[in-house]
């Protein structure tokens, strides 16, 4: 495939070095705003860019045509007018806050478990996210996710930085380090306390799952996720 990357810092190289590896070309590498990008020479993009940069970089490979993954977090208050564009145009939009295979499985024993906990009303739930001091973004996109896969569950409402309440779950941000990716969800009652977490050691997760994705979304039509990529059972919205 010819692709276009949109964000050249450390995961745009580390899907560049990849995608070579794959067999793949690399025809575009936009790592800020340009007029001068080569739409016509790409069959796929990876936006892997900046929270205020994500939905432009989407929009324009849309309107040029071209099929679009995106992993930027921090910008879903336009996922709706950027997913109505893609589906007015009949294009090929694929999201998800986080592209590797075991956090997707992570997603799933993440709905079981609050599913269950829902005939346990003694104990609440709380997230930790853990991430390197580059971020820019918190709590991060797929806290974000996880967070909403438990209120689909019902049970809890809301999610909300640092502070729960009633309904309310906290999550909490740490930056340290280079740290890859850490998510912890906890659920604590007054005598126990259960948890399940899950730790990226390296980012290669991310961009061999991102390749994948852009490999299965050309000759496409629609909006995404990464569980339609893994072909996993249901029917929830792409991951978010
Ligand atoms: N969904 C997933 O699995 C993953 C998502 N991410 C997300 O991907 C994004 C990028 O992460 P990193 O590579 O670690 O960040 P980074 O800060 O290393 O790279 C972002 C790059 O975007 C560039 N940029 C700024 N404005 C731009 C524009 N208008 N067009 C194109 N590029 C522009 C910056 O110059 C920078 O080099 C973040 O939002 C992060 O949360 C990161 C890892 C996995
Ligand atoms: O910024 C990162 O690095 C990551 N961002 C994504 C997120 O916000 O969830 C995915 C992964 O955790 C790494």
């Amino acid at each position: 495939m010819k692709i276009g990357l949109f964000g050249y810092g450390t995961m745009g190289r580390m899907i560049d070095s990849l995608a070579r590896d794959r067999g793949h070309e690399v025809v575009a590498r936009v790592d800020g705003p340009s007029d001068k990008v080569p739409f016509d020479r790409m069959e796929v993009a990876l936006d892997f860019s900046q929270p205020e940069a994500a939905p432009e970089n989407i929009i324009r490979c849309l309107r040029n045509g071209v099929p679009v993954v995106s992993g930027t977090t921090g910008w879903l208050e336009r996922f709706g007018e950027v997913t109505a564009l893609c589906e007015s145009l009949g294009g090929a939009f694929l999201y998800a806050s986080n592209f590797s295979l075991g956090m997707n499985l992570f997603f799933e024993l993440n709905a079981t478990l609050a599913r269950l906990m829902t005939a346990a009303p003694g104990y609440r739930a709380s997230m930790t996210e853990i991430h390197h001091t580059r971020k820019l973004d918190a709590p991060s996109g797929t806290a974000i996710s996880l967070a909403e896969g438990i209120i689909a569950q019902g049970g809890y409402h809301a999610w909300q930085s640092d502070q729960g309440g009633e309904g309310v779950i906290p999550i909490r941000s740490e930056r340290i380090g280079d740290t890859p990716g850490t998510h912890r969800v906890a659920y604590d009652s007054p005598v126990d306390r259960i948890e399940i977490q899950h730790t990226a050691h390296t980012r290669e997760g991310f961009a061999l799952g991102a390749l994948l994705a852009a490999e299965w979304l050309v000759g496409k039509n629609g909006v995404f996720g990464m569980r339609d990529v893994l072909n996993l059972p249901g029917d929830r919205e792409p991951d978010r």
